[in-house]
C-alpha cells in the first residue's frame, strides 16, 4: 500500500485578542490508501482543527498536507466531509440533495441517465432507496445522516473526512450506522479519517487509532494499530481479549496518561481567515469545545 495522504509537520496557530493561540504543534501522519484512521482525544485538543486543515478549510501555519502528490490549499470534492449534524437542504428530497453534489462533480462527465443510476446506487449503499423521495423533515436523524454519507460517497472522494458523524444519534442507530460504514468500506475500500469520542467505535472501525495529547500545542501522543480481522462483528468482539486490550490501551491513554480536568465549555467562532463551508461538506463545524486559549 502507498501513502495517499501526507499530513506533514503541521502547526496551527489562531489569532486571539490575547495573542496567537497554538492549537497544534508538529502533527505528522501518513495515511495509506484504503486505511480507516480514527482521531481520538479530549474535547478541545485539536481533532477538528486537523480535519479542517486536511479539508482545506484552514491553512496550517507551518507544514502542509499532500494528497496524492498534490498540496491541499483549498476545499475540494476529492475530500468530502461529513459532520455531526447533517446539512441537507430542507426543501430538497434525499435524492435531490445527493443530485446536487453529483451534478457539481460529474455534471460534465456523466449523462443524465448515468447520473440518475449513480445517485440511486449511492442511496442504496446506505439503505435509503425506500425513502429517497422524502424531504429531510420527513425522515429520522439517522436517515438524514445516511443521506449525508451517500452524498459524500457519491462524489467519489479520495478521502472521506468524518467529524463525529454518529455523535448525535441514539445508541442503536449509531450501531447500525457503524455496521453500514464497515460494509461500505469493505466494498469500496475508501480511505477514511474519522473523529470520535467513543473508544468502542474507534476500536471497532479503525485500522489505526491516533491518540492526541491535550492542547495547547496538541500533537499525536500515540498511534495504535488495530489488527482485528475483518469483517468485524460487534457481538463477537465483546468477548475478544485482543479487542478488550486495544480498548484498555486507548482508555489508559485518555484517562491515565493524558487525563484532563473538566473545563468550561464555550462556543467556537470560525476565524475570519477560514474558507466558507463549501457545498461538498455535510453539516457544520461550529460546535462547543473546551477552550484552552
Ligand atoms: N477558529 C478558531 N479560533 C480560535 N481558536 C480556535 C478556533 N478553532 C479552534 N480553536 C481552538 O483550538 C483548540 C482545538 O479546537 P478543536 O475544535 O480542533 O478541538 P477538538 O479536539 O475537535 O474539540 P471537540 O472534541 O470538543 O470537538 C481549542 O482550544 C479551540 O478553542
Amino acid at each position: 500500500m502507498s501513502v495517499l495522504l501526507d499530513i506533514s509537520h503541521i502547526d496551527m496557530e489562531f489569532p486571539t485578542p490575547r495573542g496567537n493561540f497554538t492549537a497544534l504543534r508538529d502533527v505528522d501522519l501518513k495515511i495509506q490508501q484504503g486505511e480507516f484512521v480514527s482521531l481520538i482525544g479530549h474535547s478541545g485538543c485539536g481533532k477538528s482543527t486537523v480535519l479542517n486543515v486536511v479539508a482545506g478549510l484552514y491553512q496550517a501555519t507551518r507544514g502542509g498536507v499532500i494528497l496524492n502528490g498534490r498540496e491541499v490549499t483549498e476545499p475540494g470534492p476529492e475530500r468530502a466531509v461529513v459532520f455531526q449534524n447533517h446539512s441537507l437542504l430542507p426543501w430538497l428530497t434525499a435524492y435531490e440533495n445527493v443530485e446536487l453534489a453529483v451534478r457539481q462533480v460529474f455534471g460534465k462527465s456523466k449523462s443524465k441517465a448515468e447520473m440518475r443510476a449513480w445517485i440511486e446506487h449511492n442511496l442504496a449503499l446506505v439503505h435509503m432507496s425506500h425513502a429517497m423521495h422524502k424531504r429531510p423533515g420527513e425522515i429520522s436523524g439517522g436517515m438524514k445522516q445516511r443521506v449525508g454519507i451517500a452524498r459524500a460517497l457519491a462524489m467519489q472522494p479520495q478521502v472521506l473526512l468524518m467529524d463525529e458523524p454518529f455523535g448525535a444519534l441514539d445508541a442503536l442507530t449509531r450501531a447500525h450506522m457503524q455496521d453500514s460504514l464497515m460494509e461500505i468500506q469493505a466494498e469500496l475500500r475508501n480511505t477514511i479519517i474519522m473523529i470520535t469520542h467513543d473508544v468502542d467505535e474507534a476500536v471497532l472501525l479503525s485500522d489505526r487509532i491516533v491518540m492526541m495529547t491535550n492542547g495547547p500545542a496538541a500533537t499525536i501522543g500515540e498511534i495504535l494499530s488495530v489488527e482485528l480481522e475483518r469483517p468485524r462483528d460487534r457481538l463477537a468482539l465483546a468477548d475478544n481479549p485482543q479487542y478488550n486490550q486495544y480498548r484498555a490501551q486507548v482508555l489508559k491513554f485518555l484517562h491515565e496518561r493524558h487525563s484532563k480536568p473538566d473545563v468550561p465549555v464555550k462556543k467556537k467562532a470560525a476565524p475570519a481567515s477560514a474558507h466558507a463551508t463549501p457545498a461538498w461538506t455535510s453539516g457544520h463545524t461550529a460546535k462547543a469545545v473546551g477552550d484552552a486559549a
